[in-house]
Parts: structure tokens; sequence; C-alpha cells
């Protein structure tokens, strides 16, 4: 297996919300990254995006103008599958479908070097059936930033059935290196973090839809009673009701009714008011 010191090229399979988050994160931690999206007008997407955090994080002083430059510079956008072979590991971050999830690796398996690290940021697909879809399951795991992936501290690391412990230490050493504390978790539904947030999410869209208050005062109620940064219709709109849709039925589907995904979450999404993604959610953005 290529070890964390022999880390130079991150490649990052998707240029969206989490795809351009990481990649911007690893090139400012002096990587050098290529990130791959299958359109050329969704890499450019992606890059404006990570312009846009920088030159945010240089109005606060953050980073400065040539630090910038410098990760800008380090930062390759790509529709060629085929110049991930660059890569000394690779963080797949395209939608929350296992069967594009599974066609993803098989081809990654194909093109990367076979001591090369896969890493997936899924967030509730099981681990271990992505890893089948390869030759090399024992170096598949999870690898989940959390959204704003450069506000976000926290990474969880998810371990597969065959993932090798040696590679387990690899994604915590990765993601410290990017600047992130990480926590571990079994491959099991939702693993820590979203089995115990989507039916958070998804009850309160409940509480909403059934008028059980206002949606400003469902997020007032749980930020000053139980002291988080954002209410649960306010978070959805901020991952994406689309995210959130996929992961409470993935939930559903494996851990059964409590989670099953709340009827105007989904009405939501077939009206494509995904959150801030699409300017639209249960709050409207600019
Ligand atoms: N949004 C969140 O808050 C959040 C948080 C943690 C994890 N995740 C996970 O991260 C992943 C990405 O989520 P996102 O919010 O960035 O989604 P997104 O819709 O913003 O971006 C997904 C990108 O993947 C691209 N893509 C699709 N198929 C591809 C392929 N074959 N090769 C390369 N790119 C491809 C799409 O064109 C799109 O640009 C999902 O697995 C999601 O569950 C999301």
């Amino acid at each position: 297996m290529r070890g964390f010191d022999e880390i130079e090229t991150v490649g990052v399979v998707g240029a969206g919300t989490m795809g351009n988050g990481i990649a911007q994160v690893a090139a400012t931690a002096g990587y050098d990254v290529l990130m791959r999206d299958i359109e050329q007008e969704y890499v450019e997407d992606g890059l404006a995006a990570i312009d846009d955090s920088l030159s945010r994080l240089v109005a606060n002083d953050t980073i400065t103008e040539t630090e910038k430059a410098d990760a800008q510079a380090r930062l390759t956008g790509t529709t060629d599958l085929d110049r991930l072979a660059e890569a000394d590991i690779v963080v797949e971050a395209a939608v929350e479908k296992m069967d594009i999830k599974r066609d993803i690796f098989t081809d990654l398996d194909d093109v990367v070097d076979e001591d090369v690290v896969l890493a997936t940021n899924t967030s509730t697909l099981s681990i271990t059936t992505i890893a089948a879809a390869t030759a090399r399951p024992e170096q598949v795991v999870g690898l989940h930033f959390m959204n704003p992936v450069p506000v976000m501290k926290g990474v969880e690391v998810v371990t597969g059935e065959k993932t090798a412990d040696a590679v387990t230490d690899l994604a915590h050493e990765f993601a410290e290196a990017l600047g992130k504390e990480t926590w571990e978790s079994d491959d099991k539904p939702g693993f820590v973090s979203n089995r115990i947030l989507m039916p958070w999410i998804n009850e309160g869209i409940r509480a909403f839809d059934e008028g059980v208050a206002t949606k400003e005062d469902i997020d007032r109620g749980m930020k000053l009673g139980t002291n988080v940064p954002m209410g649960p219709l306010e978070l959805a709109d901020h991952i994406g009701l689309d995210i959130c849709l996929d992961a409470t039925e993935t939930l559903h589907e494996e851990l059964g009714d409590r989670y099953t995904p709340a009827y105007l979450l989904r009405r939501k999404v077939d009206a494509g008011d995904l959150g801030k993604k699409t300017g639209e959610g249960f709050y409207s953005y600019e």
C-alpha cells in the first residue's frame, strides 16, 4: 500500500459541494490536486466555488493572496478519468447512489495504481458494498467530510468489512494533514453522524408539515432550546434536500419504518427545490 508519506497528489471525484471543498482543503494543505467531474461545466463551477471560498479566507485574513494563488496553482480540474492515474490517494465525492459509486470504483480500480487507497465520502452507503466493486477492498475506506468542508473540523473515518488497519490509520493521518479531527465508525447504516442527524432533520420536516409550528419557530426552538447552531430545516437546506432524501431512504431501507422519509421532503425534491444550491428549499436564497 502507498503510505501516507508518499502522498503528493490527491485525486477527487466530483466537483460539487463536497468535492470542491475537499479539493480546496487538500490544495491549501500543500497537495497537488486533480478534481474530476463528468462535464466541463461542473468542473468550472467547482473551481469557481473554490475561488470564492479562498477569496473569503483572504478577506478575513485567514490566508494571504499568495497562499490563495499557490493553492490554486496546485489544483487541476479535469473531465478525464485517466488523469487520476497520477493520484497517490483518491477521495470520491460523487452523487449518493450506490450503482453510480460502484461504477466509479470499478473504473478507479482500473485507472489508479493498485497500491493506492480509494476513499469515499459517502454519507450513508455501505463502504463494504462499494469496496466489493474493486479488486482492492482492503484498500477502500470511508472518509466522511462535513459540509462546508473548509469550515467543519470533523471527519468520520468509516471501516468496511475488509478495510485493512493500515488503511484506516492512513485515513486518520490524511484527514489530520488537512487540518481535521477524526472519529471512527463501523460500516453500519448512516455511521455515527447521519444515523442520528437524519432522523432529527426528518422529524423537523414532519413537524413543519403537520403544522406543529412555523419553520422559523421550529428552527428557533431547536437553536435556542438545544444550543445547536442551525435548526433542522435550515440545516436540511444547507446540506441539500436531495442528499437528505437519499440518506434517509438508505436508512429506511436498512433500518426500517422509523426512518421513512417525510412526505414533504420527497415533494420538495420532486419539485426541484433542493435547498441553498437551487436557491429554494424550506427558505428562499438569493
Ligand atoms: N452535501 C452534504 O452536506 C454532504 C455531507 C457529507 C457527505 N456528503 C456526500 O458527498 C457526496 C457528494 O455530495 P455533494 O453534496 O457534493 O453532491 P453534489 O450534487 O453537490 O455534487 C456531486 C457531483 O458529482 C458529480 N458526479 C456524478 N457522477 C460522477 C462521476 N461518475 N464522476 C465524477 N463526478 C461525478 C456530479 O456531476 C456533481 O458535480 C455524496 O456521496 C454525499 O452523500 C454530502
